[in-house]
């Protein structure tokens, strides 16, 4: 029997999630805010991920590392107003999990207690089992996230493909078995060749969710801005534009100047009168 996706008005959960693989394609977005979570909720994706990306989409740094836990859940809070369906993971920033299991369990803590999210993120394979495993013993669902781990870039030397080679594929596909072990409910897969992404998806019992990791991912997921349109300092490989948000939103801002400066607008139709005398 074919599992059926969640009804448009039912919540999704984690064991809908794990139930989806091997059966249909899941979805996930990124959302930073209270109103793209709407709209990217009514779009009807599985899940909407606050992902630490925020750090370069809405604040303008150049990496992900800069982000504090509490921006995250600021952005957390106001996104889980929005989305009513989709399940929220927050995105645990650098350093909130790496130093001690203990800081771990309190950090994700944080994302369901104070902001609401549903599960967490958190990137690595070998060297974040004990925090997985703690988390996930606090009964908070946890993602995990392999290949290009944007954290850890001083160390990859770039926003690069990784398990190009090998030995580097097969380190993937332990961490991926690991990660899986300890307990998480998916698994993200970031920049690594469409094959060592297949070979994990069909070695795993949860779902991949890939985002240029090829198509046989369990699902995908993108940056809502780059598929938009809305962010263009860098445009990945990965990403397909199904719509250009920011040349529209410019020729839009362009057009109400022009009108400003030329008086065209505001027109009687947007200006209000005085109360008629006697009327
Ligand atoms: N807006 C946005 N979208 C993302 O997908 C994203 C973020 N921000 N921030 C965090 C990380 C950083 N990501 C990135 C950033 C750049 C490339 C990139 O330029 N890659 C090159 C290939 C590099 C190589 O392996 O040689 C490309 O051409 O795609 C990839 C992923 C993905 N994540
Ligand atoms: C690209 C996704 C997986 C992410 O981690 C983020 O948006 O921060
Ligand atoms: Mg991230």
């Amino acid at each position: 029997m074919a599992e059926k996706a969640p009804k448009p008005d039912e919540r999704v959960t984690v064991p809908s999630i794990l139930a989806a693989k091997g059966r249909r394609k899941l979805t996930m977005l990124t959302a930073y805010d209270y109103l793209t979570a709407l709209w990217v909720d009514r779009s009807g994706v599985d899940m909407i991920l606050v992902g630490d990306s925020l750090a370069m989409v809405m604040l303008g740094h150049e990496d992900t590392l800069s982000v504090t836990m509490e921006e995250m859940l600021h952005h957390t809070r106001a996104v889980t107003r929005g989305a009513k369906r989709a399940l929220v993971i927050g995105d645990m920033p650098f350093l909130s999990y790496q130093v001690s299991v203990e800081q771990a369990v309190e950090n994700a803590g944080r994302f369901l207690k104070e902001a609401r999210a549903q599960a967490v993120k958190l990137e690595g394979g070998a060297s974040v089992l004990r925090q997985v495993e703690a988390i996930v013993k606090a009964g908070i669902p946890v993602q995990g996230h392999l290949g290009l781990t944007p954290q850890s870039i001083a160390q990859l030397g770039g926003f690069k493909v990784q398990g190009k080679d090998e030995e580097a594929a097969r380190r993937l596909l332990d961490d991926a078995l690991a990660l899986s072990d300890a307990g998480c409910f998916s698994l993200v897969l970031e920049a690594v060749p469409a094959p060592v992404a297949e070979k994990i998806t069909r070695s795993v019992p949860i779902p991949t969710v890939g985002i240029g990791a090829g198509p046989a991912c369990d699902g995908q997921v993108l940056v809502t801005h780059d598929l938009a349109g809305l962010f263009d300092r860098f445009v990945p490989r990965f990403v397909k534009q199904y719509d250009q948000l920011g040349a529209r939103l410019l020729e839009a801002a362009r057009r109400y100047r022009e009108e400003v400066e030329s008086g065209a607008f505001p027109g009687p139709e947007h200006s209000f009168g005085l109360s008629k005398k006697g009327g």
